[in-house]
């Protein structure tokens, strides 16, 4: 149950799943603290023994929360829906619960571990070419899925962990210079939530560790 402690966040401002759940935060209205663990200087802090005993994957979003310490964006998402009150991430029904999962799975398992950080860094000159690639491949399926799910959101017309997982993951297709164009619904969708208050208060560029030629 929760406590009065407030969640601690450990994430890096342009983790895309880092941001997954600070819009969850935002949309359920809790107050959180942030402790950053940037991603590239000094080799990567992700890669301290002081972090590996937060989080043994060396990955960000780590989340203590309620005396227990929680990796994996979308494990704690679904802890706070299941605990805080706010607005429904997982909905009540079976078939658009699945289609919520569905989705972002396809982002969190499908899109964003090829083009993660440690994958690019082995990469080298080939890096952007590669993420553009995946990325685009993932595109390719999320949009006819999103075209038969969407209706002001991913899934019909209630928010959901699927529009926490689409915003960032087309932060990072912006980045690697993916040609939206060809993604009709993957753009309307993420120019109406990022319209939304959650989605601008946990933006990168609105981040404690935000460099400061990258604040808004
Ligand atoms: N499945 C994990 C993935 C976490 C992940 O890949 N985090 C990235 C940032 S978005 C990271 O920490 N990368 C560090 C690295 O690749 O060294 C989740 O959803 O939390």
């Amino acid at each position: 149950m929760a406590t009065q402690t407030k969640p601690i966040l450990y994430g890096y401002f342009r983790s895309s799943c880092s941001w997954r759940v600070r819009i969850a935060f935002a949309l359920k209205g809790i107050e959180y603290d942030q402790v950053p663990v940037n991603l590239i200087q000094d080799g990567g802090q992700q890669h301290t023994k002081q972090f590996e005993s937060v989080n043994p994957m060396k990955q960000v979003p780590a989340v203590k929360i309620d005396g227990i310490t929680l990796c994996q964006s979308l494990a704690v998402i679904q802890y706070i829906d299941e605990t805080r009150p706010g607005p429904r991430l997982l909905p009540a029904d079976p078939k658009t619960r699945a289609q919520v999962r569905m989705i972002s799975d396809l982002i969190a398992s499908g899109i964003q571990p090829v083009q993660n950080l440690s994958v690019l860094q082995k990469k080298g000159s080939e890096k952007e070419q590669w993420a553009q690639h995946f990325i685009n491949q993932g595109f390719q399926a999320l949009e006819p899925i999103l075209k038969q799910t969407a209706g002001k959101y991913c899934v019909g017309d209630e928010i959901s962990m699927a529009d926490t997982c689409l915003v960032p993951q087309v932060y990072n297709a912006e980045r690697f210079k993916v040609d939206l164009e060809q993604f009709p619904t993957i753009k309307r969708l993420n120019q109406t939530l990022l319209e939304m208050e959650a989605f601008k208060v946990s933006h990168p560029s609105r981040q404690p560790d935000t460099p400061p030629e990258l604040l808004a």
